[in-house]
């Protein structure tokens, strides 16, 4: 048995809440925030600086990060799809910002409204402002396996965009399984591809649990040497523009297999179990109305 550190990413203020329909408020957004500091993870993505027109939900971006209680050594994450969402993370003291390609043309243009060339070339500017300010760029590479609007992806395309948010100095690249379609034998053979370009060391799995496998796509991950891992605490979430998705993988399930495993993730169960009940229960309130 290993005794190896995994790292979970948690995700849920942020990938988690974006597709629910209620607006939540952000004081059960900060209230969520706070507990998972509390449980111990190292990277929280809190909100993203994107369209309030294309998301609502993360509207109150600015107002989240200042309402949360920022933990030493925890870094609070947001997504800036463009130099208007990064000045905005910045203003508001974001620890680290992430750009987000697509490895399909059909979910660049759902989810970035522009081509996978055009977002790159929008995260350029992001990327060297990122760099003179001294702020983290992680990147992530979406619609991995599977894309709700093209089909299969072929491995070699999400390599080429791997390598490209890499040359813009991301110190990571997340690679989603969006919509959750991805199989065990899918994911190492996009794996596979992208360990040609980026070292193990700096991948990470995001995988939506939407067929029930990301459990098996996350162990087919470790065997290829994959240490992190994105989840949402309650399994909450999806993206509003992949049809289909359902949430991140729940952090607690990933959490008791990487222990099972022999992994150490550094999380206090207790204060993960409290941060997944509220978590479900933000949820369930949105269902209701
Ligand atoms: C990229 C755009 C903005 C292009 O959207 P657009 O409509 O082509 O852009 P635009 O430049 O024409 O701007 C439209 C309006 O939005 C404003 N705007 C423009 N940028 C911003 C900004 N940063 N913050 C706030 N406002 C902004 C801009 O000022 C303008 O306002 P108006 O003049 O009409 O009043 C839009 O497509 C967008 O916001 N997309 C984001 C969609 C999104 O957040 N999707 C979910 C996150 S990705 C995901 O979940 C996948 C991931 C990461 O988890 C991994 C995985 O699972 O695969």
């Amino acid at each position: 048995m290993s005794s190896d550190r995994a790292e979970i990413f948690e995700m849920g203020p942020r990938d988690g809440l974006q597709n629910e329909k209620r607006l939540i408020p952000a004081a059960d957004k900060i209230r969520l925030v706070d507990m998972l500091s509390r449980a111990g993870f190292r990277r929280i993505e809190v909100t993203s600086f994107v369209s309030p027109k294309w998301v609502p939900q993360m509207a109150d971006a600015a107002d989240v990060l200042a309402g949360i209680s920022r933990a030493p050594g925890v870094s609070y994450a947001a997504l800036t799809p463009n130099l208007k969402g990064y000045e905005a993370a910045r203003a508001a003291r974001a620890s680290e910002v992430a750009i987000f390609a697509s490895a399909s043309e059909g979910f660049s243009r759902a989810n970035l409204n522009c081509t996978i060339a055009e977002s790159l070339d929008r995260f350029a500017p992001v990327a060297e402002a990122a760099r003179t300010d001294g702020i983290p760029l992680r990147g992530y590479v979406s619609v991995v396996t599977d894309c709700p609007f093209d089909g299969p992806t072929p491995p070699a395309q999400v390599a080429k965009v791997a390598a490209a948010l890499r040359d813009m100095g991301c110190y990571e690249i997340s690679l989603g399984d969006t919509i959750g379609h991805g199989t065990p034998d899918t994911i190492r053979a996009m794996l596979e591809a992208v360990l040609v370009e980026l070292p193990a060391e700096r991948l990470a799995g995001h995988y939506h649990d939407t067929q029930g496998r990301a459990l098996e796509n996350i162990e087919a991950s470790l065997a290829l040497g994959l240490r992190v891992f994105d989840a949402a605490v309650g399994g909450l979430g999806g993206c509003p523009y992949a049809p289909g998705a359902a949430g991140n993988v729940a952090t607690e399930a990933v959490a008791a297999r990487l222990e099972t495993l022999g992994f150490d993730t550094g999380l206090d169960p207790v204060v993960l179990d409290e941060a997944a009940g509220f978590a479900r229960g933000l949820r369930g309130q949105a269902q209701i109305f």
